[in-house]
């Protein structure tokens, strides 16, 4: 049944939040990892959305949090195993997420071959800007995504460098993934990741089209 709620707000539907990760070539250069020959991907729970006047919570057992800023896509349509020619008619539209990554878990749970859940799925772990409707985007490999920390430009990237295009993507992952309307797909970060320390003030942007703003805090909490 398709939900009530426009999806102009798809962060409040509980849909999945699927990532795609090492899908550009410099940011997989400066982690150290090998290029990808198929998509790699992983998925965070709904509940990590944030949005602009809440902050980012690094997580009590982080000590090293990054940022990724990376285009979003949001899906209108179900796609199940849909080919690449007909992949673009399931968009909705795009938003500009940011793909916040504990990197010192990551690499433990990496090194001991654990899943990255704690590295990528916590609570504000996917801070998303408005929705931008798919008119408004001619072509979503044409983009600059950028970032800045307290005002210093951190990551500047184009998605024209991405190595899997979206309809690729979208083909790719829905042959393992059914999506439905309002899940988002998180296409993958540019090179210039760093951490974040409480305090920083984030800003990231899609030249042209918008900028969202978040502040970092630190989790208080020990279970
Ligand atoms: O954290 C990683 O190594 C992979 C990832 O999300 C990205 O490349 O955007
Ligand atoms: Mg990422």
């Amino acid at each position: 049944m398709a939900p009530s709620k426009p999806i102009t707000r798809f962060w409040e539907w509980g849909k999945n939040i699927i990532c795609v990760g090492r899908n550009y070539a410099e940011h997989a250069k400066e982690m150290k990892n090998t290029l990808p020959t198929e998509p790699l991907f992983f998925l965070k729970p709904s509940s990590a959305y944030v949005r602009e006047g809440s902050p980012i919570v690094r997580p009590y057992y982080c000590h090293k949090l990054h940022h990724e800023v990376e285009l979003g896509v949001v899906i209108g349509k179900r796609a199940q195993e849909v080919p690449q020619a007909a992949a673009m008619g399931h968009v909705a539209g795009y938003a500009l997420c940011l793909d916040m990554t504990a990197r010192d878990t990551q690499e433990e749970c990496k090194a001991k071959g654990l899943p990255w859940t704690l590295a990528k799925g916590f609570s504000t772990s996917c801070p998303v800007s408005d929705f931008i409707p798919k008119e408004k985007v001619p072509d979503p490999h044409q983009l600059k995504i950028w970032l800045k920390v307290n005002g210093e430009l951190r990551q500047e990237g184009h998605t024209s460098a991405m190595i899997f295009s979206i309809p690729y993507v979208i083909s790719y992952v829905s042959g393992i993934i059914a999506l439905e309307e309002g899940d988002v797909i998180l296409t993958g970060s540019p090179q210039g990741v760093s951490a974040v320390q409480e305090k920083d003030e984030i800003e990231a942007g899609i030249e042209g089209l918008l900028t969202m703003r978040f502040q970092v805090a630190q989790q208080k909490y020990r279970p």
